[in-house]
């Protein structure tokens, strides 16, 4: 059964601490809302629960595969952005490109895309990764309305389908009965 959880978990970062004492519980279905001030340890907290970043203190178990929308895309920049999002997704790209409204630049590079492209373009690897836990570090970062209600329904089709999804943003998103994670 997928899961997450976070349990008093510390984290410094330069020799100092950035929070300490979090706890997140997510089943199959949940989601999570990270919010606080820019520096405040958002994107460090996602990439410890990516297991990227290891907790000054506490425990992070994970049932299931995970899916790390990071700043940055980590997406080839010269490849035209079906064939970087390939490396990544292989067969699954077609479907994510519809899911995204990126079929029409599925012949661009990458490096040509505009900001709010290139965040749909990152979101587009993180649908078709095929993973359960999707952790989103700013999925609305440069989008505008349509794209940001995009996300939403999107992170909900994988709630809905038995997945987790933790979003660190500073931007309103539409994210029902999701635990607040407020750090700071
Ligand atoms: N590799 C690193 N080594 C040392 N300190 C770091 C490192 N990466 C980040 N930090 C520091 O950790 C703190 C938290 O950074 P983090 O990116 O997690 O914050 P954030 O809440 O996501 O910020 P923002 O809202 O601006 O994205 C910052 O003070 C940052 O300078």
């Amino acid at each position: 059964m997928t899961a997450l959880r976070l349990a008093d978990v510390a984290c410094r970062r330069g020799g100092r601490e950035l929070f300490a004492g979090i706890g997140v519980a997510l089943d199959a279905g949940e989601a999570a809302l990270v919010s606080g001030a820019n520096g405040v340890g958002k994107s460090s907290l996602l990439r410890i629960a990516a297991g990227l970043l290891r907790p000054a203190a506490g425990t992070v178990t994970r049932d299931g595969a995970v899916a790390l929308l990071g700043e940055a895309h980590a997406l080839d920049p010269e490849l035209p952005l079906a064939r970087a999002l390939r490396f990544w997704i292989g067969s699954r790209v077609s479907m994510a490109l519809a899911a995204l409204a990126l079929e029409p630049l599925a012949e661009v590079p990458v490096a040509m895309l505009s900001t709010g492209q290139r965040r749909r373009a990152g979101m587009a690897r993180i649908v078709g990764a095929d993973a359960p836990i999707w952790l989103l570090d700013e999925p609305a970062n440069g989008l505008d309305k349509a794209g940001v209600a995009r996300i939403a329904a999107l992170i909900a089709t994988h709630r809905a389908a038995g997945g987790i999804a933790v979003v660190a943003t500073h931007q309103p998103i539409a994210l029902p009965d999701a635990l607040q994670v407020a750090l700071g």
